[in-house]
């Protein structure tokens, strides 16, 4: 099904609603595109492989995302199958970076950075000041990817995380 929708894609630079991809994200063999409703089961996937089946988004909640009325970008990038995605919505001058996963097999190789660089290209298109984001607090790895690209700690939010109660810390980039 995947194949046969890929086949009708074109080749990349191409368009989609409100996003021009660059031409290759990362490397010749991916794309980049938005995320459409049929894709949900796929990123259900790709986050059952991040945390190891403990789903932290369900299907409901990247649904309610991908029909905000809010101005929202929700990239995913794929070679035969989505390997990752990311997204954003935006808020007043602030876009919130809501989620953002990379298969663990292709974690390392620049995706991460590829699409947090993109919603920070249409956070600027929208006049955005900031970017924000919260992550766990044990969450080392993507902080320093975080940190790398220019965010910087604002608040630590006590018991953020639904099922672990974990504390988040809050990240902003001020993108002015
Ligand atoms: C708002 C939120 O959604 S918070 C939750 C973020 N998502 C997750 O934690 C899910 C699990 N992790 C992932 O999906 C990915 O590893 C991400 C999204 C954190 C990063 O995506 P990647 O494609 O792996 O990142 P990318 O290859 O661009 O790496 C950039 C930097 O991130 C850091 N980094 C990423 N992964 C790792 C890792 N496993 N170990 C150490 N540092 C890492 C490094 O600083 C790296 O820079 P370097 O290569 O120069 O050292």
């Amino acid at each position: 099904m995947l194949k046969k929708f890929k086949a009708l894609l074109p080749k990349p630079p191409f368009k989609s609603a409100g996003y021009t991809s660059r031409p290759y994200p990362v490397n010749t063999k991916w794309l980049v595109r938005e995320v459409t409703n049929e894709d949900i089961k796929a990123l259900l996937a790709v986050e059952r492989e991040v945390y190891h089946g403990k789903l932290p988004w369900t299907k409901s909640a990247f649904l309610s995302e991908l029909i905000s009325p809010l101005p929202h970008l929700y990239l995913c990038v794929e070679n035969e199958d989505i390997l990752a995605f990311g997204g954003c919505r935006i808020i007043g001058n602030d876009a919130h970076i809501t989620n953002i996963a990379v298969h663990p097999k292709f974690q390392g190789a620049g995706i991460g950075t590829f699409l947090l660089e993109e919603l920070e290209t249409f956070a600027r298109q929208h006049g955005c000041l900031t970017m924000s984001l919260e992550v766990r607090l044990s969450n080392r790895d993507a902080q320093r990817l975080y940190r790398k690209l220019g965010y910087v700690s604002r608040a630590i939010k006590p018991a953020y995380y639904d099922q672990t109660n974990e504390d988040a810390l809050d990240m902003v980039k001020y993108i002015e």
